[in-house]
């Protein structure tokens, strides 16, 4: 699902070795934690998997394809096959909860029923009776619960979440946490980049840590000590 090898990332202007040697890949129907403090490359490292960025050295294999070799031109193809979900969840403000998904299924050329679809996945996160709520109207943890079905309402067989709980109280980020368990439990691939030390303690999967660009530990126990 994902392979990285040797994958050394320096941003150029500033000569940050944001990533250095990084070696490791995620099987299909893992969840995976890449914790680790803040500047230590957890965000590079999505970046290369969704191709915003490069490798200065190394390569990067997502879904079966070698990143280097990746025309432009399949680049959407690819971004349309990983389900994002951010610390800020970026919904329309002037959408309903519903339109967001459908708005969201559109833009990637979908047909046919996609209410119906959207609805389904709003189900999916048990908040079908929210549907004509627009963002301003939901909880922190309903935006961001519709943020995840948005993702998940093209079936891309992989999730990636940004700090999925940054903004959120600690029952509310364990409800997230458990909805990505069930995703991941129904065959999505899930990685989770967060410095959060309590989620990756109170949801045991395995777990990269990175310090300083480097992997420093890879454990199928999970837990966060650096
Ligand atoms: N576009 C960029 N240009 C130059 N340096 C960058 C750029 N983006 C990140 N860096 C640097 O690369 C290193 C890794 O940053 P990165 O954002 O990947 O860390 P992070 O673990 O995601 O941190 P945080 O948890 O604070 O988001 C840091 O030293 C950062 O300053």
């Amino acid at each position: 699902m994902i392979e990285f090898e040797h994958v050394t990332k320096t941003y150029p202007r500033t000569h940050t070795h944001a990533l250095k040697n990084v070696h490791f890949s995620i099987q299909k129907g893992e969840f995976l934690y890449i914790t680790g403090h803040s500047g230590a490359g957890k965000s590079t490292l999505l970046s290369l998997i969704l191709r915003r960025i490069t490798p200065t050295e190394g390569r990067v294999f997502i879904l079966g394809q070698d990143l280097s070799r990746l025309r432009p031109s399949r680049l959407p193809l690819l971004r349309r096959r990983i389900g994002m979900v951010f610390q800020n969840h970026r919904l329309l403000p002037n959408m309903s909860a519903l339109d967001n998904l459908v708005f969201a299924l559109r833009a990637t050329g979908e047909r046919g029923n996609l209410e119906h679809r959207a609805l389904l996945a709003l189900r999916q996160v048990a908040l079908a009776h929210k549907r004509k709520a627009y963002p301003v109207e939901l909880s922190l943890g309903e935006q961001q619960r519709v943020a995840i079905a948005r993702a998940m309402v093209t079936n891309p067989p992989l999730l990636l979440c940004d700090e999925p709980t940054g903004n959120l109280d600690p029952d509310t980020s364990w409800e997230i946490l458990e909805l990505l368990n069930d995703i991941n439990i129904k065959g999505t691939t899930v990685v989770v980049a967060t410095h959060a030390k309590e989620l990756v303690d109170q949801l045991r999967r395995r777990t990269i840590v990175l310090r300083s660009g480097q992997i420093v530990r890879d454990d199928d126990a999970g837990g966060y000590s650096l």
